[in-house]
C-alpha cells in the first residue's frame, strides 16, 4: 500500500485530481475502451472534484470516454433530492464536466426488487471488464462506501443498515436531524472494491486519525472495513497531517521518506 502524506486538505485534494486525470491520460480511452471510474460522495472528494474540473477546464484531462460507477445510494430517497448521491455528483462533478449522461452509473434505491438492483449493478461493472480505478473517503468508524464494522471483506453490492454513528454524521446534510437520514442504503461490497485494478482513498482531518491508523498500522479486520485495502495489490491512501496524528512517528517518516519525490503534484500530470 503507499500512502502520501500532504500538509493539508487543498494539497491532498490537488494530488489526488492530478493522479486521477493522469491515470485517465495514461489508459488513452476510447469510446470502445473507456476508463472506468468508480465514485464516492461526501465531503472529502469535493475538494478533488473541483480541482479535476480544472483540469477539464483546461483541457489537461477528458471525461469523454470515462464511465463511472458511484459507490452507493440512499434507499428510498428520490433521485430528485438534493441530498441524493445522485444529485451531489449532477452538481458537483458530473454537471461541470464533459462527461456524457449515459456513461455514469448508479445504484437506483427506489426499485421494488433492490436484490435485483445489485444484481444488475454488478453485472453491469463486469461487462467492462471491472472498475480501474476506485476512489474512495473514508468513515470515522473506518467504513468504506457504506460497508459499516462488521461487513464482510468479501461482500458484493448489497442492502445495508446504516449505523447510528453514520446517520449522526450524515444528518449534517439533514438539517441536523437523524430522522430525515435514511436508515438504509444500497453499496457496492468491499469485495467489489477490492475487485478495482486500483483504489485510491482520501483521508483527512483530525476525525479521521483512528481510521487511517487502523487502515494502515492495523490488522486486517472487518470491523474496520478499510482495512481490506492491504491485501490490494494496488493500494493508495492520501491524506492530510491532520489525519496522521494516531500514527506512529516511525510510520509517518518512512512514508514521508519513501514518497519524498512523489509528493509534488505538477510531477504528475
Ligand atoms: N457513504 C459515504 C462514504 O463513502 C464516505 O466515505 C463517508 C465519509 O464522508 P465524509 O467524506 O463526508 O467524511 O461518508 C458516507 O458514509
Amino acid at each position: 500500500m503507499r500512502l502520501i502524506i500532504q500538509p493539508d486538505y487543498n494539497s491532498v485534494s490537488l494530488w489526488a485530481a492530478h493522479y486521477v486525470a493522469a491515470k485517465i491520460n495514461q489508459a488513452k480511452p476510447t469510446a470502445q475502451k473507456p476508463f472506468v471510474l468508480g465514485c464516492p460522495t461526501g465531503s472529502t472528494p469535493l475538494g478533488m472534484y473541483k480541482n479535476l474540473i480544472e483540469l477539464n477546464k483546461k483541457g489537461l484531462v477528458s471525461f469523454e470516454n470515462v464511465v463511472t460507477f458511484n459507490m452507493d445510494e440512499y434507499v428510498g430517497m428520490s433521485k430528485d433530492h438534493p441530498e441524493s448521491y445522485f444529485s451531489f455528483m449532477w452538481k458537483n462533478f458530473f454537471g461541470l464536466i464533459d462527461i456524457k449522461k449515459e456513461n455514469t452509473n448508479f445504484l437506483n434505491g427506489n426499485v421494488e426488487d433492490l436484490e435485483a438492483e445489485c444484481a444488475r449493478y454488478e453485472a453491469k461493472i463486469a461487462s467492462y471488464g471491472g472498475v480501474d480505478l476506485f476512489m474512495g473517503g473514508v468513515g470515522s468508524d473506518g467504513h468504506i462506501a457504506f460497508n459499516e464494522p462488521g461487513s464482510s471483506l468479501t461482500s458484493r453490492t448489497r442492502l445495508k443498515t446504516l449505523t447510528a454513528d453514520t446517520i449522526i454524521a450524515n444528518s449534517r446534510f439533514f438539517d441536523n436531524d437523524i430522522n430525515k437520514v435514511p436508515k438504509t442504503s444500497l453499496t457496492v461490497g468491499v469485495g467489489t472494491i477490492m475487485d478495482a485494478k486500483e483504489v485510491m482513498i482520501l483521508v483527512n482531518g483530525a476525525s479521521k486519525a483512528r481510521a487511517l491508523h487502523q487502515a494502515v498500522e492495523g490488522s486486517i479486520n472487518h470491523m474496520w472495513t478499510i482495512t481490506a485495502l492491504q491485501s490490494h495489490p494496488k493500494g493508495l491512501i492520501i491524506c492530510d497531517d491532520a489525519a496522521t496524528s494516531e500514527l506512529r512517528v516511525g510510520t509517518y517518516r518512512y512514508f514521508k521518506d519513501i514518497e519524498s519525490t512523489n509528493l509534488d503534484p505538477k510531477s504528475l500530470l
